[in-house]
């Protein structure tokens, strides 16, 4: 079923969340044992249900996903096949957006601040045939890059709507001055961009990980955008209000009422623009999971020190934001089950880098910790393997699918080095975009 099928209010059977417990320990524990740790396990079937989800809450909404959630191409594939749009952050995303299948009218490009580099291959992708693509800006100065290039296209502004909200301080954009024109020259921007090319859309993100308890920048954000969208002339075609939809890390957090959102959304929504939303977390962060598993358990006067293959580099997110990820041992239990029943312990879960930040959780009740014991890490399929780095000359993890397919492969030592001078300086020189690069088939 399409969104445009839906009725506003209808509820969907998929559950509202899927918890780390309800994965599949048989499965899991046969992926880790054919394809190693640390491991990032993805259901596609989950991000389809996500999506329907969505759809089914915004059914007079245009939705797209923020691509930078996950950028893999079994997502994006499932996504497109959902039927949502792809909002990009870069000139790599948009590509990926475009040869995972989505045509460019689905496509959005958000330039933040955007390098030369990326505005010429978007401009260039947009020339051969992309004429569909929007491409959003934030300040004036890249409206006239665009100009520069030749670019007459479809144009969106973006606009700093002066309230932000999210789970952390550095994800909370909508009150940072880098994003987006001033509320008060958006008029200006507006006009100008219609100039440039054809002004089409607003758009405005409050900032990510929004819980629904506190949902008040959001409505204020959806009405001031709605506010100036009935000023503006040319009126806009669409409002993009932007993503945030938090997730539970937790148990004890609620799953998001979905409906409730799109109702609090739409009642502020008071203009005749269409509205858009840009989810990201909300499409993926359920559908992923880590398996790591111990190398080391230490007591300590403070608690058990356990060592885990999986670390900052992995997962970033408890190291960036203090992010909660729940923890889980696969290999034994407090309770219930006598064969590997283990006395509660509590623990500190802690990476194999060489920095403080690289504890996965703290203060964690896990069943007494052994060698070799296998642990999840929950609700990871959004900005979990896509912050990955190989800091400490860490290989970047696999990335498999529930059904044993890779997603990704795992990076090797020789990956590591791949790019260092050896005696061929292509590349060095400026910013590259070559989609050889995106492919991965010019290695
Ligand atoms: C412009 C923009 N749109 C959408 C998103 C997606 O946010 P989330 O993953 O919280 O839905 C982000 C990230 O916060 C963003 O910067
Ligand atoms: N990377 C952040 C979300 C930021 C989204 C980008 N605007 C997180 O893991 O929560």
């Amino acid at each position: 079923m399409s969104g445009s099928d839906r009725t506003a209010g209808e509820r969907t059977t998929n559950p509202p969340v899927r918890r780390p417990a309800d994965w599949d320990a048989e499965r899991l524990r046969s992926l880790a044992a054919e394809y190693g740790t640390p491991l990032y396990v993805l259901d596609p079937d989950r991000v389809r249900q996500n999506c329907e989800r969505l759809l089914g809450a915004f059914p007079d909404a245009t939705v797209d996903y923020a691509v930078k959630a996950n950028t893999t191409r079994t997502v994006l594939e499932t996504v497109e096949q959902a039927g949502l749009g792809a909002e990009c952050a870069s000139a790599g995303e948009v590509r990926r957006a475009l040869d995972a299948g989505f045509p460019a009218e689905r496509v959005r490009y958000t330039a933040v601040n955007p390098p030369a580099a990326d505005l010429d291959a978007v401009v260039d992708w947009w020339r051969e045939g992309g004429d569909g693509l929007t491409v959003t800006v934030g300040a004036r100065d890249a409206l006239d890059a665009l100009a520069e290039r030749g670019y007459d296209g479809r144009l969106c502004v973006r606009v700093n709507p002066g309230v932000g909200a999210g789970h952390h301080e550095k994800v909370t954009t909508g009150d940072a001055p880098q994003f987006g024109v001033p509320f008060d020259r958006a008029d200006e921007v507006c006009t100008a961009a219609d100039d440039v090319g054809e002004f089409v859309g607003l758009h405005a993100h409050v900032g990510s990980g929004v819980s629904g308890e506190d949902l008040s920048a959001h409505e204020v954000l959806v009405a001031r955008m709605a506010m100036l969208a009935d000023e503006l002339d040319p009126a806009p075609e669409f409002v993009s209000v932007g993503g945030g939809l938090g997730v539970p890390y937790s148990r004890d957090e609620p799953p998001l009422d979905l409906e409730s959102v799109a109702d609090a959304t739409r009642d502020a929504f008071d203009c005749d623009a269409r509205l858009a939303v840009e989810p990201g977390r909300y499409v993926v962060a359920d559908a992923g999971i880590l398996l790591t598993e111990a190398t080391t358990v230490k007591e300590t006067e403070e608690t058990v020190v356990v060592g885990v293959d999986a670390g900052m580099t992995t997962l970033l997110r408890p190291a960036l934001y203090d992010a909660y990820h729940e923890i889980r041992s696969l290999s034994g239990t407090v309770d219930g089950d006598d064969r590997h029943a283990r006395d509660p312990t509590l623990c500190l879960v802690a990476g194999p880098v060489c920095e403080t930040a690289d504890v996965l959780g703290e203060e964690r009740v896990l069943p007494a910790p052994e060698r070799g014991d296998l642990l999840t890490v929950g609700t990871t399929g959004a900005y979990g393997y896509e912050m990955a780095s190989t800091y400490n000359s860490r290989p970047r993890p696999a990335v498999v699918t529930l059904d044993g397919e890779t997603v990704a492969r795992r990076e090797t030592l020789a990956d590591l080095t791949r790019l260092e001078a050896d005696g061929d300086d292509d590349g060095t020189r400026g910013a590259d975009t070559r989609t050889a690069d995106t492919r991965g088939d010019d290695a």
